[in-house]
């Protein structure tokens, strides 16, 4: 039988204490809601004995994200009446509120931490559940240091917070030490003797990616019997972070064979939800990041190119739609073969029947890939214009536009661009003023040319050093429900951002041509 597995976010709390991740009010609510919408079961809002401005923001969570058969709120607190009382009178307001004591139990933390023994440990420890008890029913308790503490005192510890009112037992791994088969080994013993005293309670894990086994230790604890985990989005948390919510929801779901497990997670806003998380705190997510990374589904090498136009599941075992990303990427560069180059032509319009015409299109692509690191669309339209009106006298129908020249003046008042675009024959030139340069830059640009698109996205990064180093813009760009990827590389990164989002308008005029030429066709 499939068992359901519960998922606490703590991005607001583990993923926040992030050197530089703070949030305000605003920006947590903002996170909530769409962890609301994600369907997560628990939201740690927060550690509401920690500032007065966590304790808002915790209550402001649980009176409104909270509510409407919104998730489970709860916020975190030590062994300590204050910090228990506090937690208290902030996740009250939701529906569904909850307690997390955390309190040590490896001799780290009891001896060296604490310099206390065992047993006044384990007492102070049962004393806040029983005073958490009669503040609220669900109550949460958490070992912090779990994986390193002695195994009977664990247990000890467990049986006795159970039998004093706790619902939820976590296991922490909170300096990332376990391995998954021994922290598998773990959650198994630990589980058995669990559902012989209390089958009610909820077994939890907490996993830390020090060595980064985060998510395998999530997993392998799943597959010993814990019935929840703790996550954070983009694997956000302390140092090197938290189990990915992400990695743990997909992994379960790709490999159900194997978990036959299942969370209530709307994967679809697993991308949404990374990109607010990481444009709010800040904090890029790596490229090569499973599931939200830049390149989760970009594919740039021939073989695997290939294979995937003949089928996609060679090469990739995740649908991207169904976690709310665009479609895969067929990235040009010098490592890619003729079927992805026929594939992307035949994506912007052109369509060349004759082999030998088509290699000698080949060996220029290469050429020219061989000088770029990425080729893109624009370039292989230009590219291949140029071919066809050398060999047959005539050019596509399409006109796209380039960048003539442009003037961006940057300052606290009053930031202005001016902007000449070519298309064809005809030059256009359009100003505007702006929040800053880049928003005057696009709404110029936008000025001049009609049509309805929303900057979803803009990174800009560095991708070499010293005086010549190259600026890498990356957009996403919403055209009628549709995100486009859209790039660009210059060392002046004004002029980069233009291009990058010249790219991206062109990719659309190109796809909207090719789209209304073949419903012409077929009409
Ligand atoms: C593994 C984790 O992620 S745990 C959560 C980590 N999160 C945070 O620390 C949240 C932000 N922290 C804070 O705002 C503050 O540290 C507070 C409000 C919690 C405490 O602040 P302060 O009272 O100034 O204490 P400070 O942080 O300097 O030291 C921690 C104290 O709590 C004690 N303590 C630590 N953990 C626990 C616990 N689980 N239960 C009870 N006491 C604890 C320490 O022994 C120390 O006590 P001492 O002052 O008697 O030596
Ligand atoms: C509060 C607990 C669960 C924690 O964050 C940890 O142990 O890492």
């Amino acid at each position: 039988m499939m068992r359901k597995i519960h998922v606490l976010d703590t991005t607001l709390r583990d993923g926040e204490q992030v050197p530089g991740a703070k949030l305000n009010l605003e920006e947590k609510l903002e996170i909530a809601r769409q962890l609301k919408k994600l369907r997560v079961d628990t939201i740690e809002a927060g550690f509401s004995a920690s500032s007065p401005g966590d304790f808002e923001a915790v209550t402001r969570i649980a009176k409104t994200v909270g509510n409407d058969g919104g998730p489970v709120i709860t916020a975190l607190a030590r062994a300590v009446k204050s910090d228990i009382d506090a937690v208290y009178e902030s996740v009250k307001f939701a529906e569904r509120p909850l307690i997390h004591i955390v309190l040590g139990t490896s001799s780290q933390h009891l001896d060296k931490k604490f310099k206390k023994s065992k047993e006044e440990i384990l007492s102070k420890g049962v004393e806040a559940v029983k005073y958490a008890k009669k503040l609220l029913h669900e109550v949460q308790y958490s070992t912090e240091d779990a994986s390193r503490s002695d195994f009977e005192y664990l247990w000890k510890t467990i049986e006795a917070v159970v039998k004093a009112g706790a619902t939820v037992i976590n296991v922490p791994d909170t300096v990332g030490y376990a391995v998954p088969e021994e922290f598998g080994e773990l959650i198994n013993k630990l589980n058995y003797r669990l559902k012989n005293l209390n089958d009610k309670v909820l077994l939890s894990v907490h996993c830390h990616n020090d060595t980064g086994l985060a998510t395998a230790n999530t997993l392998m604890a799943v597959k010993n019997g814990a019935d929840r985990v703790e996550c954070t989005i983009n694997g956000l948390g302390e140092r090197a972070g938290n189990a990915a919510l992400e990695e743990v929801v997909m992994g379960l779901k790709t490999r159900v064979d194997y978990y036959g497990a299942y969370t209530d997670i709307v994967s679809k806003e697993i991308m949404n939800t990374s990109r607010l998380v990481s444009n709010l705190m800040g904090l890029d997510v790596q490229v090569n990041k499973a599931i939200t990374g830049e390149n989760a589904f970009a594919h740039s090498s021939g073989i695997h190119q290939d294979g995937l136009l003949k089928s996609r599941d060679v090469y990739e075992i995740i649908n991207p739609a169904d976690v709310g990303c665009e479609e895969m990427e067929m990235v040009l560069t010098a490592r890619s073969g003729k079927h992805a180059f026929r594939n992307a032509l035949e994506k912007i319009g052109f369509q060349l029947d004759n082999e030998d015409e088509f290699a000698e299109l080949f060996d220029k692509y290469l050429e020219l890939a061989d000088k770029k690191k990425e080729v893109y669309y624009h370039d292989l339209f230009y590219l291949a214009n140029i071919f066809m009106i050398e060999k047959h006298g005539k050019s596509t129908s399409i006109r796209l536009y380039e960048l003539e020249n442009l003037q961006v003046i940057s300052n606290d008042l009053f930031p202005t661009a001016t902007v000449k675009l070519k298309r064809g024959n005809e030059t256009y030139q359009g100003s505007a003023a702006g929040d800053g340069p880049i928003d005057a830059l696009y709404s110029a640009i936008k000025s001049m040319i009609n049509i309805e698109l929303e900057l979803k996205e803009y990174k800009i990064s560095s991708i070499s050093r010293g005086k010549e180093a190259l600026g890498k813009v990356a957009l996403k760009l919403s055209y009628q429900d549709k995100i486009y990827s859209s790039r660009a590389i210059d060392t002046d990164i004004i002029k980069a951002s233009a291009l990058a989002f010249l790219n991206g308008i062109n990719r659309i005029i190109m796809e909207q041509t090719k789209e209304k030429a073949k419903d012409e066709h077929s009409a």
